[in-house]
This record gives C-alpha cells, structure tokens and sequence, in this order.
C-alpha cells in the first residue's frame, strides 16, 4: 500500500491535482479520504454557531478519527469514512464505506500539520498556487458550489482564512516530498506524481 498525502491551502488545486491522478489509475486501485470528511461532528450546535466555526484551524478537524481509519487500511480494514455538507456546515448523515486500496490518497489543508499523520505517508506533496489566485478561485467555487455569496468568503478569508493559512498551512510546506505550482494546470508535475507512483506500485 502507498498512502500519498497531499495539502496546500485552500482553491491551491489539491482536488483537482487528485482527480487528474486518479483518473489514470484502475478504479479498484485507489481510494480518497477527504480531510474535509473529517470536520468535527457540531449537530449539537445550533447553525449560527457552527457558521462561526474556525473552519481552518487545525481544532476543528477530527485527527483521532482520521488516524484511526488510516490504521484499520493499514491493516487491511474497510472503514466508513463520514461525509460532510459545506452548506449545513456539519456532517451529513452518510458515510461511503472506504476499502483498503494499493493507492491511497489523503488530500485537506491541515493533513501535514499532525505528526502522527505525517508518519503514515509514504509521499507528501503541497500544492502551491499564490493567495490572490487561490481567493479568486475560492470565491468563484463557493459561491457556484457551497452556498456562500461574496461577503461570506471574503469575511471569513479576512479571519480566519488567511491568518491560519500563514500560521498552520503554508509551514507544512517543508514536511512536503514535492511541491507542485499551480498557478496554472501544471499537467507535467502531474505526470512525474502518476510516474512515481507507477514505479512504486
Ligand atoms: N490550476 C488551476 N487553474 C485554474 N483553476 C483551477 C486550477 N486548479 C483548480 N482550479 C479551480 O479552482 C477551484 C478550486 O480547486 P480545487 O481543486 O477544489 O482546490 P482545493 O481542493 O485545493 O480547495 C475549482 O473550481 C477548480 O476547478
Ligand atoms: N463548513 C465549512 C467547512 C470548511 N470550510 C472551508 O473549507 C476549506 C477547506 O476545503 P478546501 O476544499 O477548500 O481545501 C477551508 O479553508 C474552510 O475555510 C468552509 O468554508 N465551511
């Protein structure tokens, strides 16, 4: 197995980096795990509270879960891996069951800031597009896609966004294997990651 993690800030272009990897690879080959799956379960707070969440700080992400699952396909184990809705900002109610796979790929902004989590990858990867490159895709992406309107985004990239990027995520920087600009396709970085997998296969 070759478990792969790949961070970077937020609209830096991990989902989309992950997605060109995958889409070369044998489906029954790879599984994703989401970091975002992982936000914390708030179904106790009430919706203006959860909006209020640090949703970039490193407290809200459910670590000890993540590392659990990651042990069970390390040992060969399924696990369910919870999903989560931007829009209610909570956990939904389903969970996609998550097989172990000979390719594993663990992609989210904070993946690199947990020592323990850090250990089990074989590969780390940062993908690095600059702020105002990743702003604007932000904007465009959560106002088409998670329910947010223009204030939301640049508010919460004001607060918290942009601080915690500085001080949890761009750091993690050098824990990374490779880093991978992209502040445009960058499809030859993408074939160097899919022919270092290809040989470690
Ligand atoms: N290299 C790129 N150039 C232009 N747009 C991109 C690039 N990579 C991703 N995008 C777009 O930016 C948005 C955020 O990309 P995404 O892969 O979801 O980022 P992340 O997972 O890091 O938040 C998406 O709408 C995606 O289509
Ligand atoms: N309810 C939430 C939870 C998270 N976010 C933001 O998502 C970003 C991480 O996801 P990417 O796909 O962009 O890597 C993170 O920056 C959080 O601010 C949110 O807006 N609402």
């Amino acid at each position: 197995m070759l478990i792969i993690g790949i961070a970077g800030g937020t609209g830096s272009g991990k989902t989309t980096v992950v997605n060109q990897i995958i889409e070369q690879l044998p489906v029954d080959e790879v599984c994703v795990i989401s970091q975002d799956s992982y936000y914390k379960d708030t179904s106790h707070l009430s919706y203006e509270e959860r909006v209020a969440i640090n949703f970039d700080h490193p407290i809200s992400i459910d670590f000890d879960l993540l590392v659990e699952h990651l042990k069970l396909l390390k040992e060969g184990k399924s696990f369910e891996q919870p999903s989560y809705s931007f829009v209610e900002h909570n956990r939904t109610k389903e969970t996609t069951t998550t097989h172990p796979k000979k390719v594993v790929i663990v992609e989210g902004i904070l993946i690199l800031t947990h020592p323990d989590i850090r250990e089990m990858f074989d590969l780390t990867v940062y993908v690095h597009a600059d702020s105002d490159e990743r702003l604007i895709r932000r904007l465009k992406r959560d106002i088409a896609e998670r329910g947010r309107d223009l204030d939301e985004v640049l508010s919460r990239y004001q607060t918290t966004l942009k601080p915690m990027h500085q001080q949890f995520i761009e750091p993690t920087k050098e824990f990374a294997d490779i880093i991978i600009p992209t502040n445009r396709y960058n499809t030859v970085a993408v074939d160097v990651l899919r022919t270092i997998i290809a040989n470690r296969l």
